[in-house]
């Protein structure tokens, strides 16, 4: 495995004792030719600075709903979001406050990198946007590069990467405007299971050197709890927090921690509880 070198600056400070997201009565309800279709309850949940937290529960319970509601790329029915001290959405907002949308970076399953692209400006993708001089682009995201694992591909073309190393590029794009929470769908639901594993211990890694807060969605029990600081189990649909696990394995995490009898126990008391509602 690549270990990532702590290279990124520290997070934006938050508010002492704050927390870094602050979800109070957010629910989603869709409208569809067939009616609406309810996809979260309101829900409440706090969210510590440089806490791992994963959403974990069966399919269609409101897991990407509710990502993407603290991404602000859909708005809630009601609630409020706060980033940090900024709301992300107050009550009955309908857009998302784009000064709390510069908190946040959003890792998704696929890495969409754009083809014509070499690694770097693929990473350096949203400076450009942002008018960036082209040297410090290119040093950032050498930097973020580095962190990931990616050091020799700056100068590659994506179709030159594996799935695996396509999605560290995404993850380096999502870091390079220094973000100081990251979300993830799923960012490994579509890569083997050995390619799966080094991802999780980097993405360990990568939390531990750069302190972000980090929300990671997954249907993968066991990879909820190798991460996980706490994981938020969702009932089905219309998804409800049903529990909250608190995983308290020392860091670093090795692979093999899935061999230890209280791995084991959690996992199957994780699994018991998706069965109940399933
Ligand atoms: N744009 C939409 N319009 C209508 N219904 C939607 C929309 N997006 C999601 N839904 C519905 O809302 C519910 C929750 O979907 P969501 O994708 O959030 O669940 P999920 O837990 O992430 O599922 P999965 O694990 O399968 O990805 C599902 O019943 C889904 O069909």
């Amino acid at each position: 495995m690549n270990r990532p070198a702590a290279a990124t600056p520290p997070p934006e400070p938050m508010p002492a004792g704050g927390a870094a997201i602050s979800i109070k009565g957010v629910g989603k309800e869709y409208t569809t030719d067939a009616g609406p279709v309810r996809a979260l309850t309101p829900t409440d949940l706090e969210i510590k600075p440089r806490e791992f937290v994963v959403l974990l529960g069966p399919s269609g319970c409101g897991k990407t709903t509710l990502l993407r509601m603290l991404g602000g790329l859909i708005t809630p029915t009601e609630g409020s979001i706060t980033i940090g001290d900024r709301p992300l959405f107050a009550e009955g907002d309908s857009s998302p406050s784009q000064e709390a949308l510069g908190s946040l970076g959003f890792v998704f399953q696929q890495a969409t990198l754009m083809p014509w692209r070499k690694i770097w400006k693929n990473i350096a993708l949203p400076l450009e946007v942002k008018r960036v001089k082209k040297q410090e682009r290119r040093r950032r995201a050498a930097e973020l590069a580095e962190s990931v694992g990616l050091s020799d591909f700056l100068e590659h073309y994506p179709r030159a990467l594996s799935g695996g190393m396509q999605q560290r590029v995404a993850i380096a794009r999502a870091l390079i405007h220094r973000p100081s929470i990251l979300l993830m769908d799923e960012p490994f639901g579509a890569l083997d299971a050995m390619t799966r594993d080094q991802m999780n211990a980097m993405l360990q890694q990568l939390w531990m050197d750069t302190g972000k807060t980090v929300v990671l969605v997954t249907h993968s029990i066991s990879e909820a709890v190798f991460l996980a600081d706490r994981v938020v189990l969702l009932s089905q649909r219309p998804g409800r927090i049903q529990d909250i696990v608190d995983i308290d394995f020392e860091r670093p995490r090795g692979l093999d921690i899935s061999k230890d009898p209280r791995f084991g126990q959690i996992v199957q008391r994780l699994r018991s509880q998706l069965g109940e509602v399933s």
